[in-house]
């Protein structure tokens, strides 16, 4: 809803609708309620819009897009009728003015703004576009190009900047009261002529210019995007602003709008949206201890012990976080200087940037202590072990922590694999530990994989899990298990990619299909890009690699499991990727490293062909698709049955954010949702049918086989709540 009030000749409508007063039909309508009293009032000369709380307005309801969304007043008739209104309207922002709420203000004839509030058109992040307007007036503001980069990237702005190319009229001190001072405003400007503030009437001032522009951002969209539809079509609808007449153009945004909206990659986008707010209230299945009835422990001082290249990017997230109290410790002297020099420098750069000021620059460089003994931590309220993946060395680190760390010490190991119960039982107590997954690099990865070893208490959960959303990752909490989820699930993408090399595919030509599909980059580069000894140094531990086989193994096949050992052949001949002179599945040549295919790569997997009688054979883009991701969809759902994550959002997430799995695609259990789930199953059946025992990864997880014979293609939603029905009728 919104409240009315008059201050002085100035009417006031502030949008009340906690927390971020999104636009839902209540609010729209007590919107227009107002304007109408308002301009209805003769002791009314001028009219403020603001929002009451932390901010401003976020835009459209995105809850209500299946429902209200359309209901009257939408806001695409909102906004015209606020724009046309005979009394001048000045918006008051604050917090954030985003989406819709952005467009009701650029409908406004006049905006004012506290510093620290931010400005965003982020329809495109839902796969859709501003709908009310923005792809029409923001271009008669601030030209067409400046509109592009705003819309198609969706990216937020400060008041700063949108004041610097005209949007923003007036800018006041963040501690100001922005209502008060908008009103003082609105006074100012009684009197004064419409004519110029009427944004929809406005030239566009670089309209001549529209096709060179166009192009230049179709070029850059085209490289960004990767398979994402909504930015192209944010771009055609705000070129028809430079083409049209106000009136024609919304026709067209319209379109766009309605075109967009209800797509999967919408619905993709939106569920990520939500998972991303939703996973903040994590849940350990079966236990009834979550988020709400479970508090951490107080952290002020944390320890990272290793400034190897993990060690390090963890440090620079807690600084930003703002813990005041980070103490290093690593052994070795080279590694301390390098890791400790690194981080300034890293410092340094960001205080160039402006994203820090120089003095929180110095309060982090301050907040970093040195310490080159485990008895320095004993006050310590976290320690964040990230040293090399050893199960001994880390057993024997944590047995020390053990001994001279506070009862209350939280024990976490960043281990990206290893049992986080085995190294739990090296300690007095082991209900202190458990897993911090970070991804490389630390300090630029959203994601936090949390892992709740059998004996960790639930405040050690709830304190790993606070300190993940104070570093600002998406913090997603799952169980004990090899690879966890994330590496878990990937495992099954890197074999059967591999399998397909064997009967017939490229490495360029599976990698040219899983980008289109819109991963960044393929299964192959991905190798080449992180080293491809580190998948080696596993299957070492496994004693599964080519080298270590007796003579006369058999070359495919490990304990009567196929396997291929191309992978293999390609380390043991020393193509690890970029950081060996630029060869792995690829060659990387030149200052840009350009990616081409390797003839040498070729005629190994040509030869290893011949030398197993293997006749290749046509292999096409649906059948990669099908094999690179459907196993690990399968996965997944064992995942799913096992309590090691509790709801697919979860594995969503650790695709997304961990593993680039393309976001407008939803990850892999949303977007096996909108596949549907009978196909997904009978694709994994035939697989497992075809190949059986020799391919485990293919054989159906149970309960995707429950879903699809009770429920055909349930919602994803419903799927954790069904299997659980389902699993306790059965007892
Ligand atoms: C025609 C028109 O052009 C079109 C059609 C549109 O306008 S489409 C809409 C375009 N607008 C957006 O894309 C902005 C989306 N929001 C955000 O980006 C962020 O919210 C934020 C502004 C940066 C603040 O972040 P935050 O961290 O401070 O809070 P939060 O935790 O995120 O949000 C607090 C709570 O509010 C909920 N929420 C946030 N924005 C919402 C929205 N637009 N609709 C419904 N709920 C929303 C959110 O789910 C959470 O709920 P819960 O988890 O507590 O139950």
């Amino acid at each position: 809803m919104a409240n009315y009030s008059v201050r002085n000749q100035v009417a006031i409508i502030s949008l009340c609708s906690p927390p971020v007063n999104a636009l839902s039909s209540d609010v729209r309508r007590g919107i227009l309620d107002s304007l109408k009293k308002a301009e209805q009032d003769v002791k009314v000369a001028a009219i403020v819009i603001c929002g009451e709380g932390r901010t401003f307005c976020v835009g459209a309801d995105i809850t209500e897009f299946k429902s209200e969304f359309k209901t009257f007043p939408n806001l695409f008739e909102l906004v015209d009728i606020l724009e046309s209104s005979p009394k001048p309207i000045v918006a008051a922002i604050h917090g954030h003015a985003f989406g819709g709420g952005l467009e009701v203000a650029l409908a406004c004839h006049y905006r004012v703004a506290l510093s620290s509030a931010k400005l965003a058109l982020p329809e495109v992040k839902l796969g859709i576009l501003p709908g009310a307007g923005g792809t029409q007036r923001l271009p008669r503001l601030i030209g067409i190009d400046s509109s592009m980069q705003w819309i198609a990237f969706g990216d937020e702005y400060s008041a700063q900047i949108a004041a610097n190319i005209g949007i923003i009229d007036r800018i006041f001190p963040s501690n100001a009261d922005i209502l008060e001072s908008a009103v003082q405003y609105a006074q100012s400007i009684i009197g004064k002529s419409l004519i110029n503030r009427r944004v929809s009437k406005l030239p566009v001032k670089d309209a001549s210019k529209v096709s060179h522009i166009m192009e230049k951002y179709k070029q850059i969209v085209g490289k960004k995007s990767r398979g994402a539809i909504a930015p192209m079509v944010c771009l055609e609808a705000i070129k028809h602003a430079a083409l049209l007449p106000y009136v024609e153009g919304m026709k067209k945004e319209r379109m766009g709008i309605e075109a967009l909206m209800g797509s999967d990659q919408s619905k993709s986008l939106i569920y990520m949206f939500f998972a991303e707010r939703q996973v903040r209230n994590w849940t350990i299945p079966g236990t009834g201890i979550n988020s709400k009835n479970t508090k951490p422990i107080k952290v002020e001082k944390v320890a990272v012990i290793g400034l190897g290249t993990m060690g390090r990017g963890i440090v620079l997230s807690l600084l930003k976080a703002g813990i005041k109290h980070v103490s290093v410790m690593e052994l070795n002297k080279t590694a301390r200087e390098n890791g400790l020099l690194f981080i300034k420098n890293i410092l340094e750069g960001y205080a160039a940037r402006g994203t820090i000021s120089e003095t929180q620059k110095r309060s982090m460089v301050d907040a970093l202590k040195p310490v080159s003994n485990f008895e320095m931590l004993k006050d310590t309220d976290l320690v964040i072990e990230a040293v090399f993946e050893s199960m001994s060395i880390k057993k024997d680190i944590f047995a020390k922590l053990g001994q001279v760390c506070k009862p209350s010490a939280v024990l976490a190991t960043n281990t990206s694999a290893l049992d986080v119960d085995e190294i739990a039982m090296v300690t007095p107590k082991p209900k202190q530990v458990v897993g911090m997954h970070f991804f490389a690099p630390a300090h630029v990865m959203k994601l936090l994989e949390n892992v709740r070893g059998s004996k960790s208490s639930p405040q050690v959960i709830a304190t790993a899990m606070n300190m993940g959303q104070r570093m600002g990752k998406v913090t997603v909490l799952v169980g004990n298990c090899h690879g966890f989820v994330g590496n878990r699930m990937f495992r099954h993408y890197t074999v059967e990619t591999d399998f397909m090399l064997e009967e017939g595919a490229y490495p360029e030509q599976v990698d040219t299909v899983l980008k289109k599909f819109g991963f960044a980059m393929g299964r192959y580069q991905v190798g080449d890009l992180s080293g491809n000894d580190i998948g080696y140094r596993m299957r070492t531990k496994f004693e599964m690699t080519n080298k270590q086989q007796p003579p006369g193994a058999p070359e495919r096949e490990r304990h009567g499991v196929r396997y291929c050992p191309l992978a293999d052949f390609l380390v043991e001949s020393g193509r690890l990727g970029y950081k060996s002179d630029g060869k792995g599945w690829f060659r990387y040549l030149g200052k840009n490293r350009e990616l081409t295919v390797d003839n040498e790569v070729t005629s190994m997997i040509d030869s290893y062909r011949r030398r197993n009688k293997i006749v290749p054979r046509k292999i096409n883009g649906e059948e990669i698709i099908e094999r690179a991701l459907y196993p690990l969809i399968n996965e997944g759902f064992k995942i799913l049955e096992e309590g090691i994550a509790s709801n697919p959002m979860e594995i969503d997430l650790i695709l997304v954010h961990g593993y680039a799995w393309p976001r407008h695609t939803g990850g892999p259990m949303f977007y096996a949702h909108l596949i549907g789930l009978p196909k997904i199953l009978r694709v994994i059946e035939r697989h497992w049918n075809n190949a059986g025992l020799r391919e485990p990864h293919w054989e159906p997880s149970k309960m995707l086989v429950r879903l699809v014979k009770n429920h055909g293609n349930p919602d994803i939603m419903s799927w954790t709540t069904l299997e659980r029905e389902t699993v306790r009728s059965a007892l």
